[in-house]
């Protein structure tokens, strides 16, 4: 009889760890965070007024850490019905419970083999190769500890095909309120300074693999939307929550001022996609669901913000197939690679020079460097 603990679908692993940014739950919490996050990265004190303002309004709760736990209970859940019980756990980059003492409760438990899912969708230095280092300082000094991470997965199917799905029903609901000639299709993503865009990807590629995966992925979703609905609708990359120096240049058009010139265009209703982001967190609760929504309101424009996928069923099982793709990668295997539409996947072990870190060379685990 095949033993259930070692025969499950997940071996070779024993555990998996969730890898977020984490955020504030409490006002005694925000200054702390907001120094952490951006500890000797410039940026400007009047910039951390500000996102602590953001903060204040929701009484320094960020949705982010109750977001993530129902995300572990989904997962776990999950795992469970497909045979595969393994202990999950939660850990971040900037509030407790940080990744060493996630790591600390699974080897307490007697896990040896960890697969990291990060709540992060797209390849760059912020979004990828940040937490790499986090999980490479995390492990240092832990004898015989192994830790493995899923790919970059804003192309899987429980991703991209859950925006996808949720996009097409805003979509048709503007559609049907204002005319195929108001609506406009506008997908947003955190910007992050040009520099950090155009050395994202693997070191011998293109860069910009940031911008590039989302745009490749909004195109799609947007010939899907039209080709359901018989619409051409007019669609286009915007980035948010603008960090750091003025001086540095960041990604733009800035999702408030690309909501102007729709206006200024004759637009009448704009479907505002997340395509940056996993979950409904501050630059999405805030950055979009206010600020945007502010501006919108201002210029005439009828708005609606398009779910995040990270609450939906489809995504859950999305990241347990995607684990379990790496459990058979990890076995030897060589697995289909579930891609939503003609998209590209990306590879599980990030290559050398991948999204570098442009401050100062760190160790950085699941990487061939
Ligand atoms: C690409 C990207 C993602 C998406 C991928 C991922 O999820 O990782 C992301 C997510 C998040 N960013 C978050 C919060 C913040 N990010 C900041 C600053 C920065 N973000 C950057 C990039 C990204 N950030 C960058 C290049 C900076 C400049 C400083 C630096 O080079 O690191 C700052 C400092 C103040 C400011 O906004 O200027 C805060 C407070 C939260 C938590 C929200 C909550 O509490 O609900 C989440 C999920
Ligand atoms: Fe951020």
């Amino acid at each position: 009889m095949p033993d259930p603990v070692t025969e499950h679908p997940l071996r070779p692993y024993d555990a998996v760890l969730v890898q977020s940014f984490g955020g504030p739950e409490g006002p005694d919490e925000v200054l702390p965070f907001l120094r952490r996050v951006t500890a000797g990265r410039g940026v400007p004190d009047e910039r951390l007024v500000e996102v602590g303002a953001h903060y204040e309004r929701v009484g320094g709760v960020s949705p982010l850490p109750a977001l993530n736990r129902r995300l572990v209970a989904d997962l776990t859940a999950e795992l469970t019905a497909r045979e595969c019980p393994l202990p999950v756990a939660l850990g971040n980059r900037n509030s407790t419970p940080f990744v060493p003492e996630a790591l600390d409760d699974l080897e307490a438990g007697g896990a040896r083999r960890v697969l990291v899912v990060p709540t992060s969708a797209w390849r760059s230095y912020s979004s990828c190769r940040q937490y790499r280092e986090g999980l490479a300082e995390a492990v240092e000094g832990r004898e015989g500890l192994v830790v493995d991470k899923v790919r970059p997965f804003g192309e899987h199917p429980g991703f991209a095909a859950t925006l996808a799905r949720h996009t097409l029903d805003a979509a048709r609901g503007a559609v049907e309120q204002v005319g195929a000639d108001g609506v406009a299709l506008l997908y947003v993503t955190h910007s992050i300074p040009d520099a950090m865009d155009e050395t994202s990807g693997p070191g011998d590629g293109d860069g910009r693999a940031y911008s590039a995966d989302q745009a490749e992925l909004a195109s799609a979703i947007t010939a899907e939307v039209d080709a359901v609905l018989g619409t051409d609708l007019p669609a286009g990359l915007a980035f948010c929550s603008r960090s750091g120096s003025p001086r540095t240049p960041w990604l733009e058009p800035d999702v408030n001022d690309r909501l102007r010139e729709l206006a200024d265009e004759g637009l009448r209703h704009v479907v505002v996609v997340p395509i940056g982001f996993v979950s409904d967190h501050m630059e999405v609760t805030h950055d979009l669901d206010v600020e945007a929504a502010e501006t919108a309101a201002e210029v005439g424009l009828g708005m609606t913000r398009v779910p995040t996928p990270g609450a939906d069923g489809d995504f859950v099982r999305g990241l347990v197939d995607l684990m379990l793709e790496r459990a058979a990668q990890a076995r030897g295997e060589e697995p289909v690679r579930a891609v939503w539409r003609d998209l590209d996947s990306h590879p599980s072990v990030c290559p050398v020079g991948c999204c570098p870190n442009l401050r100062e060379a760190l160790p950085a685990s699941c990487g061939s460097d």
